[in-house]
C-alpha cells in the first residue's frame, strides 16, 4: 500500500488530503500537524475549517484511510511521498522584509524529513513558495541524506476557499514540476497515478520545477490583476456616470478576456493574492528586475487604493465624521462561504473607521468575536504563522461589538456596510432595517450585493462600488 504524509494540516493540507483519500481508497493519507488542537478538531465532529461539502468527505473515510496525527516523525518516516503544506508568511523582519516569502516553516520541515527517513522518498511542494526553493530543499535533503534517494516535486495547489471541495473534485488542472532525470520522470509519474485516479490525463501538465513554482505565483498575480483593473475601472466608473457592472459584463463578452472575475469589490483579500504577489516582486528585484517587479506591485497599490476609497467615501458622505457614530459591517470573511478572514479588506476597512473614532458593531454568519478581536489587533502579517506562534492575548477594542443577527447589528446605526458578498445579505428585510436606524440612513455595498433603486425607494442613500452615484454623494468632496 502506497503510503502519504502531508506535514500541515491546514485550508490545504486538510481538504487536498481528505480528496486524495475519499479517491484513492488503496492509499493510506496522514496528515501530520505540529499543532494539537487542529489535529483535534480534524478528528473531532467540529472541522477546524468551515468549507463546502468537506464534512461529508471527511466522514467517509477519517479512520478507513485517512487519519491525522500529531506524530509527524512516525508518520515522515514511514512514508513513500511527503506532501509539505506549511506555512509560507511574508518576511516580517531582515532581509527581505515585507516582500520575500519566510520559509523557516518549510526548512525545519525539510530538515525533519531528512533527520527520521530511512528509505527513499518523493517531498512534494505543496505550499506555495518561491522560484527555485526545491533546489535549497534538494540540498537540505540531499546534505544530510545518509544514502537516501530524494525526489522533490513542485506540485502547487489551486484550489479556491470556500470551492475547495468543487475544485478538488474537478480541478482545471494539476501541475506537477519534477527533474527531468530518469530518477525525477519516474516521480513525477507516480504523483501523476495518484491523481489519475479521478481527474483525467489531460488536465494533468508536467513541467521542470520552476515553470510548476512560477506558475503558481504567475496565475494569482493575474487572478489579482484582474480585480485590480476592475476595481480601477468602477473609481473612473464613479466619476463618470458609466456602471462598472454593465462595463465588466460587455468587456468579458470578449471571448479572449471572459466573464469570470470581474467583479468589482471593496478590495481582494484572503491568504494568498497579496502574499504571492510581494513574494513575485521580491524575485523580480532579486533577478535585477524592477522594472517588472513595479508593474506587480502596481497591482497591490490599487488594491490598498479600493479599500482606503471606501473609507473615505464612508466618512465623508456621513458629513466628514463618524466620530461616535455607529455603523453596522455586514461581513467579515474575505469572501463568501468561508469563515476565513486572513487579509480580509474588512479589517483595513475597520482600521480605518476606528481611526476616524466610530462604533462598529459587525455580523458573520461564519466568523466569531474572538476571531474579529485577534484580526483588528494583529500586526501585519502576524496573522500568518502557526496558530502557537501567533500573539495570544489580543487588546479587545471597546469600539467594537459583535452581535448574530444583522438585525441587531444595524439596530441604531447611522450607516451600514456590505463587506462580504454572503448570500443572505440579498434578501435581508431592508425596510425593517431602515426603520430602526439613524436618519439620513446610509448603505456602503463594498460587494455589489444590494439592488441600489430598490434600497433607495425605501429612502437609504446607497452607495455601490462603481455605480452611479446617489444625488446626495455627487457633491461630497473628492474621495481618492
Ligand atoms: N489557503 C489557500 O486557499 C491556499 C491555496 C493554495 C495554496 N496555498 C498555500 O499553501 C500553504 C499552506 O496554506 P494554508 O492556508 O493551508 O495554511 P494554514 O496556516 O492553514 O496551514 C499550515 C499548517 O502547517 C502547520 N505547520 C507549520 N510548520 C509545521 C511543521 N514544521 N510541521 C508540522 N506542521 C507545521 C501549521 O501548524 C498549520 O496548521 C501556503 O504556502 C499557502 O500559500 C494556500
Ligand atoms: O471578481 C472577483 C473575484 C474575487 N474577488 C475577491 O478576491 C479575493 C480572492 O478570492 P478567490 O480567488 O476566489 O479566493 P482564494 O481562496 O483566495 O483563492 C485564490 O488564492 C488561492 C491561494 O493561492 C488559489 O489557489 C486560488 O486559485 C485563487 O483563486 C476575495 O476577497 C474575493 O472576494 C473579487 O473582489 N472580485
Amino acid at each position: 500500500m502506497v503510503k502519504i504524509c502531508c506535514i500541515g494540516a491546514g485550508y490545504v493540507g486538510g481538504p487536498t488530503m481528505a480528496v486524495i483519500a475519499l479517491k484513492c481508497p488503496a492509499i493510506e493519507v496522514v496528515v501530520v500537524d505540529i499543532a494539537k488542537p487542529r489535529i483535534d478538531a480534524w478528528n473531532s465532529e467540529q472541522l477546524p475549517i468551515y468549507e463546502p461539502g468537506l464534512d461529508e468527505v471527511v466522514k467517509e473515510c477519517r479512520g478507513r484511510n485517512l487519519f491525522f496525527s500529531t506524530d509527524v516523525e512516525k508518520h515522515v518516516a514511514e512514508a513513500d511521498i511527503i506532501f509539505v503544506s506549511v506555512n509560507t508568511p511574508t518576511k516580517t523582519r531582515g532581509l527581505g522584509a515585507g516582500k520575500a516569502a519566510d520559509l523557516t516553516y518549510w526548512e525545519s520541515a525539510a530538515r525533519m524529513i531528512a533527520d527520521v527517513s530511512k528509505s527513499d522518498k518523493i517531498v512534494v511542494e505543496k505550499s506555495t513558495v518561491p522560484v527555485k526553493t526545491a533546489e535549497a530543499i534538494e540540498k537540505i535533503l540531499t546534505h544530510n541524506s545518509k544514502g537516501i534517494n530524494y525526489q522533490i516535486l513542485s506540485n502547487p495547489e489551486f484550489l479556491a476557499e470556500g470551492t475547495a471541495i468543487e475544485d478538488l473534485f474537478k480541478p482545471d488542472r494539476v501541475l506537477i514540476g519534477g527533474r527531468e532525470t530518469p530518477e525525477g520522470k519516474k516521480a513525477v509519474q507516480a504523483l501523476k497515478e495518484v491523481y489519475a485516479h479521478w481527474v483525467p490525463e489531460d488536465r494533468i501538465i508536467t513541467t521542470n520545477l520552476w515553470s510548476a513554482e512560477l506558475s503558481k505565483l504567475a496565475a494569482n498575480a493575474f487572478l489579482a490583476q484582474r480585480i485590480s483593473s476592475v476595481n480601477a475601472i468602477s473609481a473612473l466608473c464613479e466619476a463618470t456616470g458609466a456602471n462598472v457592472s454593465e462595463v465588466a459584463y460587455a468587456v468579458g463578452k470578449d471571448t479572449r478576456i471572459g466573464p469570470k472575475f470581474l467583479n468589482a469589490s471593496v478590495g481582494f483579500g484572503g491568504s494568498c493574492f497579496q502574499k504571492d504577489i510581494l513574494n513575485l516582486v521580491y524575485i523580480c528585484e532579486c533577478n535585477g528586475l524592477p522594472e517588472v517587479a513595479n508593474y506587480w506591485k502596481q497591482v497591490i497599490k490599487i488594491n490598498d487604493y479600493q479599500k482606503s476609497r471606501f473609507v473615505n467615501r464612508v466618512v465623508a458622505s456621513m458629513f466628514n465624521t463618524v466620530s461616535g457614530k455607529k455603523i453596522a459591517v455586514l461581513g467579515f470573511a474575505f469572501k463568501k462561504d468561508t469563515g476565513d478572514t486572513r487579509e480580509t479588506p474588512a479589517i483595513d476597512v475597520c482600521h480605518g473607521l476606528l481611526g476616524d473614532k466610530a462604533q462598529i458593531s459587525i455580523y458573520d454568519p461564519q466568523v466569531t468575536e474572538d476571531q474579529i478581536q485577534r484580526d483588528l489587533s494583529m500586526a501585519k502579517f502576524d496573522w500568518d504563522h502557526p496558530r502557537h506562534l501567533q500573539p495570544t492575548s489580543p487588546t479587545a477594542f471597546k469600539q467594537v461589538s459583535v452581535v448574530w443577527d444583522a438585525y441587531e447589528a444595524t439596530k441604531g446605526a447611522h450607516g451600514l456596510c456590505i463587506l462580504t458578498e454572503w448570500d443572505e445579505f440579498k434578501t435581508l428585510d431592508y425596510q425593517r432595517i431602515f426603520d430602526n436606524m439613524q436618519k439620513p440612513a446610509f448603505v456602503f455595498d463594498g460587494r455589489n450585493v444590494v439592488d441600489p433603486e430598490k434600497l433607495r425607494e425605501i429612502g437609504f442613500i446607497v452607495y455601490s462600488i462603481g455605480k452611479p452615484l446617489d444625488a446626495w454623494l455627487k457633491d461630497m468632496p473628492a474621495v481618492a
